[in-house]
């Protein structure tokens, strides 16, 4: 029996319906705009080198709910049983991200502020965020703390974003911008994923506001 096959389906199940409830949540905020953002959740035991999560499939509609909205893979992106869904595009990126770092749940949106924040820091190559209080939602409780929250460059071939990913990835910062693209936002489970994207979605727009006034315009 391979590892897949020796998870319960009460596993598999979880795992299902906590995409089910973060995809509803996030669909009424309309953070999927044009059938954007994929999300995953991962099941069984954990080892770099062999796992699987479920994630959505690609191209659909995430403002509905279907019978074929998600799919199990492996650590390789390729599916974990016979399906004839097809994972998202973006699957390589989750791959890296679980690899590195042992999440559980990696959630992924596109909105206006993570993409013009992600452009107008894209020089300096993270965008700068200090002192402010939601970034204790991240899990960093230091007082006034200062954080660089890492952008990487929007490739259209997926396969080469993930070393810009590995390279970038940041201790402390579970997230990371794709140029003009959107967040990739991670955690231990998916009650804390989706704590970080609300974190580093408000702390977007706070960094993008600040700026407007200070610059006076
Ligand atoms: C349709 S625009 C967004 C896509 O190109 C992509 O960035 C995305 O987030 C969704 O791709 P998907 O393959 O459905 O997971
Ligand atoms: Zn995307």
């Amino acid at each position: 029996m391979t590892a897949f096959e020796q998870l319960t389906t009460e596993e598999k199940q979880r795992a299902l319906s906590e995409l089910r409830h973060a995809k509803e949540l996030f669909a009424s905020r309309g953070w999927f705009p044009g059938t954007s953002g994929n999300l995953s959740v991962r099941v069984g035991e954990f080892d770099p080198s062999s796992f699987h999560f479920a994630i959505t499939a690609s191209g659909k509609d995430k403002t509905v709910n279907t019978p074929e909205d998600f799919l199990f893979v492996n650590h390789e992106g390729k599916p974990s049983e016979l399906t004839k869904l097809k994972p998202s595009a973006e699957t390589l990126i989750h791959c890296e991200i679980y690899r590195l770092t042992g999440a559980d749940a990696i959630f992924h949106t596109h909105s206006v502020f993570n993409n013009v924040i992600s452009e107008y820091y894209w020089e300096r190559g993270s965008v700068p965020v200090d002192g402010v209080e939601l970034i204790k939602g991240l899990c960093n409780w230091k007082e006034e703390a200062h954080i660089d929250i890492p952008i990487v460059p929007n490739y259209g071939d997926i396969p080469r974003i993930v070393p810009e990913v590995t390279a970038k990835l940041q201790e402390g910062v579970p997230g990371i911008l794709l140029r003009k693209h959107g967040i990739y936002a991670w955690g231990a489970n998916s009650f804390e994923a989706k704590r970080h994207l609300e974190s580093f979605e408000f702390l977007f727009e706070y960094v993008y506001r600040l700026e407007l006034l200070r610059k006076g315009q």
